[in-house]
């Protein structure tokens, strides 16, 4: 099996996304949502992406089963060691809204943990990376990666009071404003799709809770790149938040993203609550 964090395989996996960008592109202002059967929207432009991502990892990554937000319900893997998990247009609805908050995410799962990934956002064209370290560039949709501007290393940053917030623009709850009113937070921002995971990780932002419901492949390349840049995702009880739950139908349960555990469930929480 190769290394899932060699720099050449992620650069692999950012073009890759970087491809699937364009896809998008193209369908950008010009596509209407239609309802699939869980009520959630879904365009053409979704489709285009899922369509070349899974082209594109078979032939990257063969014989590594993958799990795409389109693929899932016919998917039939049982051996879930390594896997990868698409969600080619993270944001469907700010994707229609037109406001540019909308990702590409791909991650691969070693035994639970995602190790590696690519978010990329094509109407900003920003890209941030995971793999032995977290990374953040500018790729225009389509452009190879070996092209892009302003390629930097980021980390998270250490904060203990006043601090910045990330929650969804379009699916906010009750639960998750209450466990953030337990907390000093000084400012609270929205974003749409994975955004929130890299404002955490680029060291914009210190936590990120959910609470509400997302599936395993929303969260993924976010929580890789929060990892690789130093932070935590974890369970709001400060326990790992795992990956590869057939069991669960891939749903995740409640998390916390953050620049250091003790803001989830440490001493710093305990003292704040
Ligand atoms: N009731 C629900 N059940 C499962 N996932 C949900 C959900 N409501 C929202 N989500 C997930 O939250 C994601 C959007 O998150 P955010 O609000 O942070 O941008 C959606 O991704 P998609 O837009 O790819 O469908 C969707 O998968
Ligand atoms: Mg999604």
């Amino acid at each position: 099996m190769p290394d899932f964090r060699d720099p050449a395989l992620v650069d692999a996996l950012a073009d890759i996304a970087s491809r699937a960008g364009a896809a998008i592109m193209g369908h950008y202002g010009a596509c209407e949502g239609r309802a699939k059967e869980d009520g959630s929207p879904v365009t053409a432009a979704d489709e285009a992406a899922d369509a070349l991502i899974g082209a594109a990892l078979a032939a990257l990554l063969p014989g590594v089963p993958v799990l795409s937000e389109e693929s899932a319900a016919s998917f039939a893997a049982t051996d879930l060691r390594r896997f990868v998990l698409v969600d080619p247009l993270d944001g469907t609805k700010e994707f229609l809204t037109g406001n540019g908050e909308f990702t590409v995410n791909i991650a691969v799962i070693e035994d639970g943990a995602p190790v590696s990934g690519v978010v990329y956002a094509p109407a900003l064209g920003r890209m941030w990376l995971a793999g032995r370290d977290a990374e953040r560039l500018s790729v225009m949709p389509g452009e190879e990666v070996g092209q892009a501007r302003d390629r930097r290393a980021i980390r998270v940053r250490r904060r203990e009071t006043a601090l910045v917030a990330v929650a969804s623009r379009s699916h906010r709850d009750a639960a998750t404003d209450a466990w953030l009113s337990g907390r000093p937070v000084a400012d609270t921002r929205s974003a749409g799709s994975s955004l929130k995971f890299c404002l955490i990780a680029e060291g914009e932002a210190d936590i990120y809770p959910r609470l509400g419901p997302t599936m395993e492949w929303d969260t993924a390349a976010g929580h890789a790149v929060v990892t690789a840049a130093g932070g935590v995702v974890l369970t709001p009880e400060g326990a790992p938040f795992r990956y590869g739950k057939a069991g669960a139908g891939f749903r995740n349960g409640p998390f916390v993203a953050a620049s250091d555990a003790a803001l989830v469930a440490g001493p710093l929480a305990a003292r704040s609550a």
